[in-house]
């Protein structure tokens, strides 16, 4: 399968506008084989540059493979100069910025003299509006210890509640200062009690903010904000209650280091989705956290001024997604007109669509981007994912009706399915209001809130302090809210782009793609070259009948229909690809097993749709519904090879009978342990196929096989109720009794479907297709496109696959490979007899 990977390039000249990329290949192609087209999608006309970096690093375009670090999802390259890096030494102390409404900063101290203050020439800028322009003074002497001072501040600074004077005073690692609504902690390497940092680290120079964070400050046309470092040094020690919940620095830390807190959080977790949104200032040293139990609350409000509220939506959803795996929480977010506030999102993995959903990512835009998001957490609705809880970021109106009508019925409805809005009810005024007014004012601007059951205010002079309302909230005293910069959350959410589940001690799983538009079944079964000797390599490994269909969200949709205990119904209207299906099944059955033990039949309902794969050495019958003699002699054959079975086999079951016995041969005493071995004949496992089923059942008026289909779908129902122990399976697009599998075929695109297990969880995949002429060289050659999040929410583009009028099919391949392997495996042994 090709490789996509999401890349930031940043070209000639201003280093602040990079452009972000999306690159196809195949795996592990070179960074040389698309540098060129790199260049001159970001500057038209440009060729591949002389040198490239990715951030500090240069790298060799011949060496360097797409794909694997350093060049992976959410990479920033840079041609001919680097990127300024954070260094390589130990760094002697931390300051972490751990609450308030500039949070998340993580500044690395060297020594001398850092001025900490909301002016954009601080040392350390802090985007606090009670905290003075130049506030206060933290001082790194070379023996390690560090002091603060006071710079005649308005509010004054307080040292673990302490006020500061302005002469130096002293800091312990660990300590809290407080400087209007901001809390910093200062971590020292050599404090006893700390641990030491993790370098590589940067100096908390204004130089530093050169780097990407500088770079992401320019395009973001954020503000001065703090300049978040990494990846950097331990995150401190912290009290119980602080560290159940992290605050946004050390949350940074984590997602950098993919540190063991990250996606600690299963739906089992105790901790589950509880977020923390501010901190109390109580006793001095100690910040007790506010939090929202999502699961209690159903949904969370946010209401005050634009700028704060969506600070704290941005902290909320980095706690989410750097606690929670994607497996166990799914993003959405609806923000029309809003890509520019809520397109760092689109880095985080939680909002690829896992569940087939018919976009590149879960995000909404648009008015019709929207509706689509809103169609499918509405199905969600009726099938809820087990274990998985969705989170929906909800900023302003989606501009459609119906989803209007569908985020109302999800307010009251989606918590119980696991479905949570974090509504966002944004005050016109600045600040200023007291609670009721800012939340009544909230409520017009966004009538959801009244759904949500807890909901944080920001109010007070400007905005910063948070109360929480509703039934659910954790009522208590005012608290100061936790809220972080864009630059901040894109920072954040880049370095949770390559980060696969194993990472966090998860069971390894594959990156979560979107479906692909077409698939190739061969790929799938990765015999993309079907040579005999790879035929033959593949029926040695199997023993039972597994069944590719195609491929998921996490590589090939698969199953053991050896393992199933009913039939396999394809379901879906005409044209959805059922055909299709049918004959990718029959391929796949027949990549793995030799003919000698599995035997297929082929019967068509109606047309000629199986054809192309009768030529199959594994098909033994192929029955078209055009000849009631046939037809009966089929259903005969069918009936007495049922018996041939049931009388050979007597008690044994032939799935266990065949483990234990070998390819072909099935054995009386296989159930008893260490009995001698009886062979009773050759009994390879009988798969039926039939397209359709219903066409069968009710034959056309004037169809010429009418008069005899009841006899072959008498037959088939015996073979479904009997066959079961008996070695035979049955594939049936329609509605075939007592079927255990169900797939179900949408057709948006052909093949698109949901693998339904009678228990389990539904897979959504893109069925492999065998009976195209599709040209292979198209899917391997590396493409470079501009990303556009705002479209990132529309369907994936589909390119219209041109099938070449000649050459042979995937399935005539198949099928010429298996004969001459199956020729060369039998020289010297019985050929098999035809059963039916
Ligand atoms: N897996 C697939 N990938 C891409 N295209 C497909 C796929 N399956 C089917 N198609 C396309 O859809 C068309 C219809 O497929 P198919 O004949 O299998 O559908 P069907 O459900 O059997 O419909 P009908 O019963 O009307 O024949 C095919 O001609 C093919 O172009």
């Amino acid at each position: 399968m090709p490789l996509h990977i999401r890349l930031t390039v940043l070209g000639h000249g201003d280093a602040a506008t990079g452009v972000d990329v999306e690159v196809a290949a195949p795996a592990d192609t070179p960074l040389d084989a698309v540098l060129g087209s790199l260049a001159a999608t970001v500057a038209p006309g440009s060729a591949a540059p002389g040198s490239v970096y990715c951030e500090d690093q240069r790298l060799d375009p011949r060496q360097a493979l797409l794909g694997r670090p350093p060049l992976v999802d959410g990479a920033v390259l840079a041609f001919h100069r680097p990127l300024e890096g954070p260094g390589r030494e130990p760094v002697p102390a931390t300051l972490l910025v751990v609450s308030g409404p500039d949070a998340g900063g993580v500044h690395l101290l060297r020594g001398g003299e850092a001025r900490i203050g909301r002016s954009a020439d601080a040392d350390i800028p802090l985007n606090d509006p009670d905290v003075s322009r130049v506030h206060c003074a933290l001082a790194l002497a070379p023996d390690g210890t560090v002091t603060v001072t006071d710079l005649g501040s308005t509010n004054g600074t307080l040292l673990n509640g302490a006020p500061v004077r302005r002469g130096p005073q002293p800091v312990r690692s660990g300590s809290l200062l407080r400087l209007g609504e901001s809390v910093l902690r200062v971590v020292t390497a050599g404090a006893p009690e700390q641990p030491p940092p993790a370098a590589p680290a940067a100096p908390a120079e204004r130089s530093a903010r050169r780097g990407l964070t500088g770079w992401a400050l320019g395009r973001l046309g954020g503000q001065e904000a703090d300049a978040p470092q990494g990846p950097a040094a331990a995150p401190p020690r912290a009290e119980p209650a602080e560290s159940r919940w992290p605050d946004p620095a050390t949350l940074l830390l984590t997602a950098l280091d993919a540190g063991p807190r990250l996606w600690e959080r299963s739906a089992a977790h105790p901790d589950a989705f509880t977020v923390r949104l501010g901190t109390v200032q109580q006793a001095p040293g100690v910040l007790p956290p506010v939090t929202v139990a999502l699961p209690r609350a159903g949904s969370l409000g946010l209401a005050g001024p634009r700028e704060r509220i969506t600070g704290v939506a941005r902290s909320v959803l980095a706690q989410l997604a750097g606690l929670h795996p994607p497996s166990a929480l799914q993003l959405v977010a609806l923000a029309v007109d809003r890509a520019r506030d809520w397109s760092w999102l689109g880095w985080l993995p939680h909002l690829r669509p896992a569940a087939g959903q018919d976009c590149r990512l879960l995000l909404a835009f648009d008015p019709r981007q929207a509706a689509a998001r809103a169609r499918e957490l509405t199905e969600l609705l009726a099938r809820p994912h087990p274990g998985r809880r969705t989170v929906v970021l909800v900023d302003g109106d989606p501009g459609d009706a119906q989803a209007r009508a569908a985020l109302t019925r999800l307010a009251a409805e989606g918590p119980a399915a696991g479905i949570h809005l974090l509504v966002l009810g944004e005050t016109p005024q600045p600040g200023g209001l007291p609670v009721g007014q800012t939340l009544a004012a909230a409520n017009v601007a966004a009538p959801l809130l009244r759904s949500c059951g807890a909901v944080a205010v920001l109010s007070g002079p400007v905005a910063t302090a948070l109360r929480l309302t509703g039934p659910a909230g954790d009522a208590g005293p005012t608290a100061g809210a936790d809220a972080v910069s864009p630059a901040w959350a894109e920072r954040f959410a880049r370095a949770l782009a390559p980060v696969g589940e194993e990472v966090a001690g998860a069971p390894p799983a594959p990156a979560v793609t979107a479906l692909p538009e077409t698939c190739r079944l061969l790929d799938a079964l990765e015999l993309s070259r079907v040579t005999p000797t790879a035929l033959r390599e593949r029926w040695s490994r199997h023993s039972g009948l597994p069944l590719v269909l195609g491929t998921g969200t996490q590589g090939p949709a698969a199953l053991d229909l050896a393992e199933a205990r009913g039939p396999l119904a394809v379901d879906g209207g005409a044209g959805t690809g059922r055909t299709e299906l049918l004959c990718a099944l029959a391929a796949s059955l027949a990549a793995a097993q030799e003919p000698d033990a599995l035997s297929l039949l082929l019967v068509e309902g109606s047309g000629e749709g199986l054809r192309p794969c009768a030529e199959l050495p594994h098909v033994t019958s192929y029955l078209g519904a055009t000849d009631p003699v046939r037809m009966r002699a089929f259903a005969q054959a069918l009936r007495e090879e049922l018996k041939r079975r049931a009388a050979l086999l007597g008690e044994v079951d032939f799935t266990a009978a065949r483990r234990r016995g070998g390819r072909v041969v099935a054995l009386r005493s296989a159930a008893e342990e260490g009995a001698p071995a009886a062979e009773i004949g050759a009994l390879p496992w009988l798969v039926v196929l039939v397209d359709d089923y219903d066409a069968l059942t009710s034959p056309a008026l004037g169809a010429p096989g009418r008069p005899a289909a009841g006899s072959v779908v008498r037959a088939l129902e015996t073979a479904a109720r009997e066959g079961q122990r008996l070695g035979v399976r049955l594939i049936a697009a329609g509605d075939v009794p007592g079927a255990e599998i169900r797939v179900a075929l949408s057709g948006r695109p052909p093949g698109r479907a949901e693998l339904r297990p009678a228990s389990g969880a539904v897979t959504a995949f893109q069925a492999g297709r065998v009976t195209a002429r599709i040209p292979r060289t198209s899917t391997l050659r590396p493409t470079v496109s501009r990303l556009d999040w705002a479209r990132a929410g529309d369907p994936p583009a589909r390119r219209p696959v041109r099938e070449l009028g000649n050459g042979p099919t995937d399935v005539a391949l198949l099928a010429s490979a298996a004969a001459r392997a199956a020729r060369t495996d039998h020289a010297g042994r019985a050929a098999t007899a035809t059963l039916v």
